[in-house]
């Protein structure tokens, strides 16, 4: 007996496989992001035109299907930074050296720690798969190996490149004054300063992990995947450092996102303060 019935070929099978893989690795790209509120909401519009097709409204229908062409258009527009990032993520090679150390790590997180003591705002982006190259390029390029020193000086309020996001690559900082894409002000992290929704934009665009800190709270954070995670300690912010950038297993793996801080972490009038272990 046959393994496909009726008029059914393992071509077929392969088919609907494929395609399913297809839309659960879409599903994949945008959740997470703000896309995935514009996809319920497609959803939405299309659960109304099936409705007034099997209902027979034929005026209502029309519109919508109508609205649907030109909205595919408009979606392309409106998320191109989304698209394309999604495509660097399905053409990003696999597992590429970093070239990261164990001392760097050290060095890093001493110099973040320091900072947070100090009430020194900073930020930090270190590169992963996607290549920050047109982000430095906003910047001033630099090629220094990561030590506690050169990061201070680099955030030291007067100091010339204080102001703008650092671009890590492996052990060495490769650019400094960096402009960093701005996170829409939607939602959860509405309430966040510029510095904060850099962090969140340019991990919403990127893989890059993003450090954070707060020069009001003295507070020490990572963005990632579109996501800012909670206040951290020296040693969670080095085991953090570890698994996300240090630890080379982790890259061919998939990026855990840090859970969102709760709400009342957020406010501007919430000060707890955990920075520096
Ligand atoms: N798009 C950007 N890219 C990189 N750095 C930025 C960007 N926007 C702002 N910054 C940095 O953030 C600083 C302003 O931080 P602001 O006080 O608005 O943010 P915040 O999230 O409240 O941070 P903090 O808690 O440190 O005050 C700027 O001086 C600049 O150094």
């Amino acid at each position: 007996m046959s393994l496909f019935p009726g008029d059914v070929s393992p071509r077929d099978v392969l088919d609907v496989l494929l395609v399913a893989f297809l839309i659960y690795q879409g599903y994949l790209l945008v959740v997470g992001t703000r896309a995935v509120n514009v996809l319920r909401g497609i959803l939405v519009f299309a659960a109304v035109w099936v409705a007034a097709q099997l209902l027979g409204l034929t005026t209502l229908s029309y519109l919508l299907g109508r609205a649907g062409t030109v909205g595919l258009f408009a979606l392309v527009v409106l998320f191109q930074p989304e698209l394309r990032a999604a495509l660097e993520r399905v053409g990003r090679p696999r597992g590429r050296d970093l070239g990261a150390s164990g001392a760097a790590l050290q060095d890093l997180a001493r110099a973040m720690e320091r900072l947070a003591e100090r009430k020194t705002g900073a930020l930090i982006a270190i590169e992963r798969r996607t290549p920050l190259g047109e982000y430095a390029a906003t910047g001033v390029a630099l090629d220094a190996v990561v030590s506690v020193p050169f990061l201070e000086a680099l955030f030291a309020r007067n100091a010339p490149l204080h102001d703008g996001g650092v671009i890590l690559q492996g052990s060495r900082v490769v650019a400094a004054g960096c402009l960093f894409p701005l996170q829409s002000s939607d939602g959860t992290y509405r309430r966040y300063g510029t510095r904060h929704r850099a962090a969140i934009g340019l991990s919403e665009l990127t893989d890059a992990v993003v450090l954070v800190v707060s020069e009001e709270r003295g507070s020490m954070r990572i963005a990632l995947a579109g996501r800012l995670g909670p206040d951290l300690n020296g040693s969670e912010l080095r085991e953090q450092l570890r698994a996300l950038v240090y630890d080379r297993a982790d890259l061919s793996g998939e990026i855990t996102p840090p859970p969102p801080a709760p709400a009342a972490e957020v406010g501007p009038g919430t000060q707890r303060e955990r920075g520096g272990a």
